[in-house]
């Protein structure tokens, strides 16, 4: 296990987490949730970087507040409010990386730079957001580290950008006893990238299961009150009622399918999972 938080709870004012979810060796697993939903706050905790109330946090097998020297240099990270000054040139990093870091690649990650078209020599805050996005993931990528915690490190950039960053991912992936935990808002990135997912809503877990079995097996079904009223609820996960009739979620979609052929059995994206175990109701 790489990664591990059990209970780990955090309370600000109104809102309350208490999350459970791991990260294993040789898995890209993601954390998806709404604006708000608490994703930040579950890799901070993890990181040590905010006081938590309550719950264990554990990294590499040991515990995991304050992550000691050697767990530090084992994670790569790129959260959303955590960059260099804008002031500073990548070439001026580079140096503060070597000091940070000894596991760090300069050659290899000055090389990355020249490929992703990241310049060396022009300060931060002068970067597009695709180019400073990009920075983010290769200092993550650049000094070995066993696990990857990336926080929406695909938000707000254009799709070649986008492809770029999750091409890098995947590179690293190839290597044995690695892992990445990610959120994003954009599920095709999650989709095709993930092992698998947890859902998390106003701070809680409602949902972790492999990409696979979400995408094979999860479905949306569309009915008349009359249909619903004869549908055998045994799979049903979560309904919505619609201005026309009703949309349910299930996760056994092949068994809707051979016993109700006369229904509408869609595949669902996972951002209509998301929004229907969010706001759907368990009836
Ligand atoms: N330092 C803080 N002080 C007070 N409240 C905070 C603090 N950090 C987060 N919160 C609150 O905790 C809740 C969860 O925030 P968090 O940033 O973890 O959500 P998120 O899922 O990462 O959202 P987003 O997708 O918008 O980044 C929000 O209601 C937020 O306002």
């Amino acid at each position: 296990m790489l990664a591990e938080l059990t209970e780990v709870r955090k309370q600000y004012g109104d809102f309350f987490m208490n999350c459970t979810m791991c990260l294993e060796e040789g898995r890209v697993t993601g954390l998806i949730g709404k604006n708000g939903a608490g994703k930040s706050t579950a890799f901070k905790a993890l990181l040590g970087l905010i006081h938590i109330d309550g719950g264990t946090v554990r990294v590499m097998g040991q515990n995991g507040v304050p992550l000691n020297v050697q767990q530090k240099g084992q994670i790569g990270v790129a959260l959303s409010d955590s960059t260099f000054s804008g002031y500073l040139t990548v070439k001026q990093v580079i140096h503060i990386m070597e000091k940070m870091y000894p596991g760090f690649e300069r050659e290899r990650f000055i090389a990355e730079c020249h490929k992703t078209a990241v310049p060396l020599d022009k300060k931060i805050k002068e970067f597009s957001t695709g180019t400073r996005a990009k920075l983010k993931v290769l200092l993550a990528l650049s000094y070995g580290a066993r696990m990857l915690i990336l926080d929406e490190p695909t938000a707000g950039l254009d799709v070649v950008a986008r492809e770029q960053i999750l091409d890098l991912l995947r590179e690293y992936m190839e290597q044995e006893g690695r892992g990445i935990l990610i959120s994003s808002h954009i599920s095709s990135d999650l989709e095709g990238l993930c092992d698998d997912v947890y859902l998390i809503h106003e701070g809680k877990i409602l949902l972790h299961e492999d990409m696979d079995v979400i995408l094979d097996s999860y479905g949306l079904l569309k009915m008349n009150p009359d249909s619903f009223g004869k549908l055998d609820k045994s799979y049903i996960l979560r309904t919505v009622k619609e201005a026309w009739g009703y949309s349910c979620l299930t996760n056994e979609k092949q068994f809707y399918v051979e016993n109700y052929p006369e229904l509408v059995v869609e595949k669902g994206s996972v951002d209509e999972i998301v929004s229907m175990i969010s706001k759907g109701e368990d009836l």
